[in-house]
């Protein structure tokens, strides 16, 4: 009798033995359908993850995140940190992250995200504890191959306990048996879906500078001459392996999308997509290049409307919607903006409303 458990007993050297043993084995699945969640569900996410100085600093230099306030000390106590914290997007990204295993690793496309609200600063050290609760699951009533399925997720210090950023987030996830739906129309190609036009007038206005009263003088003009506060930011980046592969995998997300290219060369994107997260946190360096920010307040409505792939760049969009200065502390007032990351044909691919303090003329 063989003996299967003799290591000679497999036979690598050739491919077509190989490949039909392959095709009698069973895969130990990762991750989930969307037939596993249920609305009221909640998820406790065992990956760990520190926030790391090296791990910032590594996602801020890719990103083009330069407030000097996450990278050095003397700016961080002046802008009344108590040490130089992580940066904000590395934060959400790696609190994010780390609910990929359990949530979205099956491959569905990261649709949107609304409520991002950050708590207090973290800093270097912290080690995380991030949970899930299951708030609404439907059936993709296009794509029967695909449902709906939106998170509330909240990131905790996992030493203290206290709150450091919560959000909601919506995902397209591949059902295990297709719906019985029409199943019309068919997944974007990478073309691009477009966002609902903003009804802007004719004249747009840029702030003259980076401060709160630039950006509140600029609306006051922008109302009395019909016109809006909306402007471009220079700098674009294009999406290389260190964007699509690397920073996902430094904060724990599993997602294929953005690691496994032979996966995705039949995906409706055909090809690994960039982590919504990169993507936004480029169009948001761009942004904050061009504004003196204190910190980071919320964001609502944030949508992925196309893929960003190996090649693209990105680039950024500003409108300015309110200014409001009794909402901060003595030497900020809050401004809300909407940002668009746009790509090299000048089609969005992310777009959200941000609240922001922005610091006043010293
Ligand atoms: C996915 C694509 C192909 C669909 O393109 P489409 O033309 O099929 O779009 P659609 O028809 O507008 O939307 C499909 C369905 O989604 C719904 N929907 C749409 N948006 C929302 C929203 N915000 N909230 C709630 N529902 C939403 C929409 O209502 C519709 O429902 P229906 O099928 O019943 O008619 C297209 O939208 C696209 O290319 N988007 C970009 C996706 C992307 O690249 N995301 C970031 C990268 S993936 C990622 O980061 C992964 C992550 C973070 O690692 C990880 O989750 O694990």
């Amino acid at each position: 009798m063989t003996d299967w458990s003799d290591p000679e007993a497999l036979d690598c050297s050739d491919e077509d033995t190989f490949d039909a043993l392959l095709d009698r084995a069973e895969t130990r699945e990762k991750g989930n359908y969307f037939e596993f969640f249920a609305e009221g569900d909640e998820l406790s996410h065992d990956p760990g993850l520190r926030l790391s100085q090296h791990g910032s600093e590594g996602w801020m230099g890719q990103t083009l995140n330069h407030d000097p306030a996450y990278w050095r000390s003397d700016a961080a106590r002046e802008r009344g940190f108590d040490g130089v914290p992580v940066h904000p997007d590395y934060l959400l990204a790696c609190v994010m992250g780390i609910t990929v295993e359990d949530l979205s690793e099956k491959g569905g496309y990261f649709l949107g995200r609304t409520d991002v609200e950050f708590h207090r600063p973290a800093y270097p050290g912290t080690e995380l504890a991030v949970t899930s609760r299951v708030v609404d699951t439907r059936t993709s009533s296009s794509r029967p191959t695909y449902g709906i399925v939106t998170w509330e997720t909240e990131g905790r210090d996992r030493e203290t306990g206290d709150r450091l950023v919560s959000y909601e987030r919506t995902n397209m996830i591949p059902r295990r048996e297709p719906a019985a739906t029409d199943g019309g129309g068919s997944m974007a190609d990478g073309d691009g879906v477009d966002p609902e036009t903003p009804d802007l007038p004719e004249t747009l206005l840029a702030p003259d500078g980076a401060r709160f009263e630039d950006f509140s003088t600029a609306l006051e003009r922008a109302e009395a001459e019909d016109a809006a506060v909306a402007y471009r930011h220079e700098r674009g980046r294009t999406m290389d392996d260190q964007l699509v592969a690397g920073l996902p995998l430094s904060t724990l997300n599993t997602a294929r999308q953005h690691h496994n290219r032979d996966e995705m060369a039949d995906s409706p994107s055909g090809d690994i997509v960039a982590y919504g997260d990169v993507t936004r946190s480029i169009a948001l360096a761009h942004a904050r290049s061009d504004e003196a920010t204190y910190r980071e307040r919320r964001f609502e409505d944030e949508r992925f409307h196309s893929f960003v792939t190996l090649g693209d760049t990105i680039y950024g969009f500003t409108r300015v919607l309110d200014c409001d200065p009794d909402a901060g502390p003595d030497r900020a007032g809050a401004v809300t903006f909407e940002h668009v990351a746009f790509n090299q044909d000048s089609t969005p691919v992310y777009s959200g409303r941000r609240t922001a303090l922005i610091q006043r003329q010293q």
